[in-house]
């Protein structure tokens, strides 16, 4: 709890502005309201100025703080439908399709941070990671060499003595179905990043696999050994070890038993899962067993913070991420 705590003050020291996309829904609505209170950033809320003002009085959240934008009447319109044209006129995007799209907030919000009138966004509790990321990818895109677009969870497990006193970054839970070796590798790169820049910790990541050091041969672990060896090779100052178990990862007696001479099986913090099957289950079982926090998903690769939320988030998870976004936002500037 105190890596949020720190996340949380380092937001309020110098407060960014947060488009929340989902101006209506109503448990983003409340964070609005808490995060507006705690001075964790300043909120922009899109949609309709009479559908939300509304939905604050029937949930009696105090918004007076917050910026309400309606996409459709707003003077900035035709202009992002002019540049989301100029942006996609070579996928086949007219300017006719342009207007249609900016109407969209996902495609409004992201044009806001992508023209700096805004410094990061979040949705994502009503709309899915698909429709929010294709909506990123488009406009604000992936940052200067980076290969991939991927996100992770910080996973807070209460009474766990493994990863960082029960911190964990769990990663890619959300993005990339199916990563060949070279984009696992990257994932587990990005991720190591995260977790020292975001978390303050000292990354010790684990290319997780159903085999420990060639326990197993199949093509699936190959894939897992060949982007441990990638991402060594990409960062050779990161602690990074493959292939591991996830007993193996975590737990010190097993680690000396499966892995022994690593320095990071039995001590992983930083868990790289081999694909999205097993990566978005992994989480969710993690979230709901062991009655863990799970905040995120946090996008890392992209050249501006906008953040996705689980459809199942609650308004804590949305004032969590919406603090995460705003520190990513003033690591940009
Ligand atoms: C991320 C996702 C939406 C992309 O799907 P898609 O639209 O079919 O992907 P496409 O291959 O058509 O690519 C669309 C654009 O996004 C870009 N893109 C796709 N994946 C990317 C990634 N990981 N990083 C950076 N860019 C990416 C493509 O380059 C392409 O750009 P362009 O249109 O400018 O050429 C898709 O991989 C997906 O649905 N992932 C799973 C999300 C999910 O359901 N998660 C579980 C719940 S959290
Ligand atoms: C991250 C995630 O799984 O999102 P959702 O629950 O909305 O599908």
């Amino acid at each position: 709890m105190e890596i949020l705590k720190g996340i949380i003050e380092k937001a309020k020291s110098d407060r960014r502005k947060i488009v929340l996309a989902e101006g209506t829904e109503p448990r983003t609505v409340k964070a609005a309201e808490m995060i507006i209170k705690d001075g964790i950033a300043e909120i922009i809320l899109l949609g309709n100025k009479d559908e939300i003002k509304s939905k604050a009085k029937e949930l009696n959240a105090d918004i007076e703080g917050a910026e309400i934008i309606d996409p459709i009447s707003s003077p900035l319109f035709e202009s992002y439908a002019k540049r989301y044209y100029e942006l996609r006129k070579n996928k086949g995007v007219d300017l006719n399709k342009a207007y249609e799209i900016i109407k969209n907030p996902l495609y409004f919000g992201c044009m806001m941070v992508q023209n700096d009138d805004a410094d990061g966004m979040v949705a994502g509790a009503i709309n899915t990671t698909a429709d929010l990321l294709r909506a990123a990818f488009q406009i604000i895109k992936t940052a200067p060499n980076i290969s991939i677009v991927s996100s992770a969870f910080i996973m807070i497990v209460p009474d766990c003595g493994y990863g960082s006193d029960g911190v964990f970054l769990f990663a890619d839970c959300a993005i990339n179905p199916n990563p060949n070796a070279e984009e696992l590798a990257s994932i587990a790169v990005a991720s190591a990043k995260t977790a020292s820049t975001l978390l303050g910790i000292e990354p010790r990541v684990a290319m997780l696999s159903f085999s420990t050091k060639g326990s197993a041969q199949h093509e699936l672990v190959d894939k897992v050994v060949n982007a441990t060896r990638i991402a060594k090779e990409m960062a050779p100052e990161i602690l990074i070890d493959g292939e591991l178990q996830a007993d193996a990862a975590m737990v010190p007696s097993v680690a000396s038993l499966k892995s022994p001479g690593s320095k990071v099986a039995g001590s992983a913090n930083v868990l790289i899962f081999p694909d999205l099957q097993s990566g978005n289950i992994g989480y969710k079982l993690v979230q709901r067993l062991a009655k863990a926090q799970a905040i995120g998903p946090i996008s890392q690769g992209l050249n501006k913070p906008i953040n996705d939320l689980s459809r199942g988030c609650s308004t804590e998870d949305i004032y969590n991420v919406v603090a995460i976004t705003a520190v990513q936002a003033q690591a940009n500037k």
